[in-house]
């Protein structure tokens, strides 16, 4: 029988299965130190994100997200295995993705709708017409009126808004994403998910995120993988998460099925963490 995870992140059998986005396939990555030494940062790894899938990646501090995502981006080269996106063996930079990472990469000297439109322009779209298109994504981020400001005059959750409306006028394939909320606070970053979701689900593209909010992955995901602390670091979870959509993330805490999925999820994870903290801070493990 075949199973799938439908748009509401239920499986459901008969259905053909989604094709897949990203396909990590015995991805290892060890970095070499200083001092000459190797260190194994992540063990061989499989991992798929389908086409319109959600999938977070929670694990301990240091245990080799950012990397995965890294390798995803083409920014990183396996040590051994392969990446394939859309079914191609990824070679070089990850032409098919939007990144957005924990820090955003804004021109200061540009105003918003410049910040915006540049995405385009950079690969020849007329400059009037890229900005009308970043007009539009301001609407959708709900900064139409913040157009003519320049970076340093909004908020840390507008910077964010502008950070996706740029990413997102690209109109990229799937999406990877590093803590991009990670500097906001807390209400902020209940804004930013609902707004990301909303997004979203409009047009459903895969998407990677990285995080360590282990409540943030379940709010926004159909899929949580979580990872062991490192040095080879590997996939020890991955959990379907089966609340419905569309989703309010301050009303998410509320669903049934959510303290059952943290505490299963949770109880999977903390040793780790505890582990990771430890060697983050070099003590003993
Ligand atoms: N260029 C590098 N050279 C050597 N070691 C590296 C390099 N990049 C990352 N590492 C190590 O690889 C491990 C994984 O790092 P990574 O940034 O992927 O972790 P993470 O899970 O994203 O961490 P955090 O949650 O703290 O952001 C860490 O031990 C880190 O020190």
């Amino acid at each position: 029988m075949l199973t799938v995870v439908a748009e509401n992140g239920r499986t459901v059998a008969g259905a053909a299965p989604a094709s897949e986005a990203i396909g990590l396939a015995g991805v290892e990555i060890a970095f070499r130190l200083a001092d000459g030494r190797r260190f194994e940062a992540v063990a061989p790894t499989d991992l798929v994100v389908r086409e319109g899938e959600f999938v977070a990646i929670v694990g301990p501090t240091g245990c080799g997200k950012s990397t995965l995502l890294n390798a995803a981006a083409g920014l990183l080269k396996p040590t051994s295995g392969t990446v394939r996106i859309f079914g191609r063996t990824l070679t070089g930079l990850n032409g098919e993705a939007g990144y957005l990472f924990q820090q955003d990469s804004l021109m200061p000297w540009k105003s918003v709708v410049d910040n915006v439109a540049i995405a385009l322009t950079v690969s020849g779209t007329p400059r009037r017409e890229a900005r009308e298109r970043a007009m539009g994504w301001l609407e959708r981020v709900g900064l139409a009126a913040f157009a003519d400001r320049y970076p340093h005059m909004l908020s840390g959750g507008q910077r964010k808004r502008v950070g996706l409306a740029q990413v997102l006028i690209r109109n990229p394939r799937l999406l990877l994403m590093d803590e991009p909320f990670g500097p906001l606070d807390a209400q902020t970053r209940v804004i930013m998910g609902d707004l990301l979701l909303e997004l979203w689900s409009a047009e459903r593209k895969a998407v990677m995120f990285v995080t360590h909010d282990l409540e943030e992955a379940i709010a926004l995901s159909d899929r949580v993988v979580i990872m062991s602390a490192g040095p080879k670091a590997r996939v020890i979870g991955d959990y379907a998460i089966p609340i419905p959509r569309p989703r309010a993330i301050a009303d998410v805490r509320l669903d049934p099925h959510f303290h059952d999925i943290h505490r299963e999820i949770w109880n999977a994870l903390k040793e780790e963490v505890v582990k990771g903290y430890r060697q983050s801070n070099g003590l003993a493990p």
